[in-house]
């Protein structure tokens, strides 16, 4: 049986009062690749930021990784974001300290106390995305696509239900947009549920996947052929 991680209904999407999105249903289960298109201003950040509890939902019902975004209080932020993995085009990584030391600050921040505990699960995400060996290097020492794969490496500390990931390509040249959506792809291969908002249209092309598109205020699924 399919178990939802997202189910959005007559959902209204807005930044203060302007109304971005409206009457969005939609539903995403867990195992699922989903990508979210649409042009430069057509809501998809937006779209990301409402179901990370950055932008509050004010009109219609929505679940998250059960969590119901109509009810959810400041105070329940940082839980969600426990069971989510978000990841940006800019990666976000603190310049100030090793990949190893960026990974321990998001486990420390979010409860984990035994020191082996920890170095075992920062091994396990940085083999997962190939970066095994550069754990004791600055951010600022890694090319964009491995700065991307730590991102990644990094959105999956807390076993997410569900990844957010906002243009993970977009300040990526096209072949190591390739080599990071591959990682993206073995991700979801070993289980983890993505969402993946994007204009990349080749590497819809590349790996072909259930599509929503945001147009016209509206979000509605697409199939290839009509991209
Ligand atoms: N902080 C904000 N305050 C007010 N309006 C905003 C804010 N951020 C975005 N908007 C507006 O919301 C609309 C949707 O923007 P959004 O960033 O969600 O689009 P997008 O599809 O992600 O675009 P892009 O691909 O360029 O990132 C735009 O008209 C934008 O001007």
């Amino acid at each position: 049986m399919s178990t939802p991680v997202l189910q959005l209904q007559n959902a209204s999407i807005f930044q203060r009062e302007s109304l971005i999105l409206s009457d969005v249903s939609l539903s995403i289960n867990k195992g699922e690749f989903v990508y979210l298109i649409g042009k430069t201003g057509s809501g998809k950040s937006s779209f990301m930021k409402t179901l990370y509890g950055d932008l509050p939902l004010q009109q219609g019902q929505g679940t998250i990784v059960d969590y119901d975004l109509k009810t959810l209080k400041e105070k329940h932020i940082p839980f969600l974001r426990r069971k989510l993995g978000v990841v940006f085009q800019d990666f976000k990584l603190l310049n100030d300290r090793t990949v190893k030391e960026n990974l321990k600050f998001v486990l420390k921040a979010t409860g984990w106390k035994n020191q082996s505990e920890m170095d075992s699960k920062i091994d396990e995400v940085l083999d997962k995305v190939g970066m095994k060996t550069k754990g004791f290097k600055y951010p600022y020492q890694l090319s964009g696509g491995e700065q991307q794969r730590v991102a990644i490496a990094r959105a999956l500390l807390n076993d997410p239900e569900l990844i957010l990931a906002d243009e993970p390509t977009g300040n990526l040249d096209p072949q190591t947009s390739v080599e990071v959506m591959g990682v993206l792809q073995e991700i979801n291969k070993n289980g983890n549920t993505i969402l993946m908002a994007t204009h990349d249209y080749a590497l819809l092309l590349k790996y072909p996947s259930k599509t929503l598109k945001c147009d016209g205020n509206k979000i509605f699924e697409v199939v290839q052929k009509t991209i």
